[in-house]
């Protein structure tokens, strides 16, 4: 969606990182219409999350699948369809030319969006060069960002730190969906590459993905609005 028809509230997604459907029913309802975006992802997924997606979906939230696929072609192609129909805004996969190539034509005919992650958030150039790449992490990003791009996928996955070099190479076709977030004082946790929301939106960022800062506050709702006031703030 281009970046100026993006409703303000639907820019915070917040992240459904929780152990049971219970639990995160009893957080959706604590959080009511603070939330209008969630993200499911391997915790709650492989807990019977992609049932609620679907019915989140149907009440009318925007659902964001965190599944990370990554995968031979035809398992990712097979995997997409299997999901496509769940009612989902978002899915992601690694950027890895294969596997974009395999979710953008799987997802042809559907309304769910590819997300590619470039460089995990909890990496560094050090964890980059342990895991073999002799790339930095602002040089892979922005290359796996490129080979997207080439291969229609809709959006990226990225820190906020490269929002800004990414924006200039996409452009307003791509999304810009960026984990990481930190309000000031709350902690870090393993995240490496991390912005307050203020800073991320002004650093061009679409979307903020939001977990921990939000599911672990004494009050998840009051946490939520904070973060759409620092949004609505950085936007004016
Ligand atoms: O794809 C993601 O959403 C993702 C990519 C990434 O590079 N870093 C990252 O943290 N995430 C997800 O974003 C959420 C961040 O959670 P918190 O660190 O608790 O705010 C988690 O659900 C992660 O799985």
């Amino acid at each position: 969606m281009h970046p100026a028809k993006i409703a303000p509230r639907d820019r915070l997604i917040a992240a459904l990182d929780l152990p049971s459907v219970a639990s995160a029913e009893a957080m959706i309802d604590r959080l009511g219409d603070s939330v209008t975006f969630y993200k499911i992802g391997y915790q709650l997924g492989y807990a019977g999350g992609l049932t609620l997606a679907k019915q989140l979906a149907g009440s009318g939230k925007k659902v964001f699948l965190d599944l990370k696929l990554h995968d031979i072609g035809n398992t990712v192609a097979r995997g997409v369809e299997s999901v496509a129909g769940l009612g989902a805004t978002f899915l992601t996969v690694h950027a890895y030319p294969q596997t974009m190539k395999a979710a953008v034509e799987a997802r042809a005919g559907s309304t769910l969006k590819i997300l590619a992650v470039t460089v995990l958030t909890s990496y560094d150039d050090n964890d980059l060069q342990a895991a073999g790449y002799r790339l930095s992490v602002s040089d892979l990003v922005e290359a796996r960002a490129r080979q997207a791009q080439a291969l229609g996928v809709d959006g990226l996955v990225s820190s906020p730190e490269e929002a800004a070099a990414l924006r200039k190479i996409v452009g307003v076709q791509m999304n810009l969906v960026t984990p990481g977030i930190r309000p000031a004082g709350s902690a870090t946790g393993d995240q490496k590459r991390i912005m307050t929301p203020a800073r991320a939106i002004a650093a061009g960022a679409d979307y903020l993905v939001v977990g921990r800062p939000v599911m672990e506050a004494a009050d998840p709702k009051a946490a939520a609005e904070a973060i759409h006031a620092e949004i609505a703030e950085a936007l004016a």
